[in-house]
């Protein structure tokens, strides 16, 4: 096991309860069951490769009533550990693969949420019929490739989907959604409204068929929100 340099433990043990907090938003939002979703922050280095960057992740299996700063877990960006009393998430590898090939992404978070996943059940891509959908998402919410956990795949698909999209969510064939931010609460926003909209554009669907927005309008739309809007 390797160890957190002493230049990096303040800000790994902020990030610890920055993702321990997160966590909580996940059932907070309906966006789970059991243990079934992580959220995880990058805690940047000294090198200018981002090769001595760390994360911060969940440990695998644990119900999020019982997560605290201290159960968090901290890998290296190949997802071995360097702190921590219990294994990493099982999805360690996918979040440190994003990390390695996404040096902008700060934040990972994975889910299984009913309506997203619903949606990457059918492999279907979530169009862009939402002004909520073009301000977050940029356009539809893309499907990524079927990939079985256990190595790089499943983050291979996700960086390979999200490279050509604006979208901070991709739709991992038959598995469900990841999401990318700055930081992880960027990241958990962008599960939370990829379910509302997932949900939203399901129940339109139920009614009739949703009506495109114009390109033109969807790139106006999400330049506003992701450059005007807010503080
Ligand atoms: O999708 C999977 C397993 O297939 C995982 O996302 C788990 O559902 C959560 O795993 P841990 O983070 O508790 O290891």
């Amino acid at each position: 096991m390797g160890t957190i340099p002493e230049s990096m433990r303040e800000r790994v043990e902020e990030t610890r309860r920055i993702v321990s907090d997160l966590h909580a938003e996940l059932p907070r939002w309906g966006l789970v069951v059991w243990t079934a979703g992580n959220v995880s922050q990058r805690v940047r280095g000294e090198a200018a490769d981002g090769s001595d960057d760390l994360l911060v992740i969940k440990p695998s299996g644990v119900t999020y009533d019982e997560l605290t700063p201290d159960a968090m877990v901290v890998c290296d960006l190949d997802g071995a550990l360097v702190d921590g009393t219990r294994s990493p998430s099982s999805d360690t590898a996918a979040h440190a693969y994003v990390y390695r090939h996404m040096p902008e992404v700060g934040g990972v978070v994975h889910t299984h949420s009913t309506y997203a996943t619903a949606w990457a059940a059918r492999r279907e891509p979530i169009p862009c019929v939402l002004t909520m959908m073009a301000d977050e998402f940029g356009g539809p919410v893309p499907i990524g490739p079927f990939a079985l956990i256990g190595d790089d795949s499943i983050g291979r698909g996700i960086v390979e989907t999200l490279r050509t999209s604006r979208s901070p969510a991709v739709l991992m064939a038959n598995h469900g959604p990841f999401t990318i931010g700055k930081d992880a609460r960027s990241a958990v926003k962008a599960a939370v409204m990829v379910e509302e909209v997932a949900r939203t554009i399901h129940v339109a669907q139920q009614l009739g068929q949703p009506h495109p927005i114009d390109a033109a309008d969807i790139d106006s739309l999400y330049d506003r929100y992701q450059n005007v809007y807010g503080q």
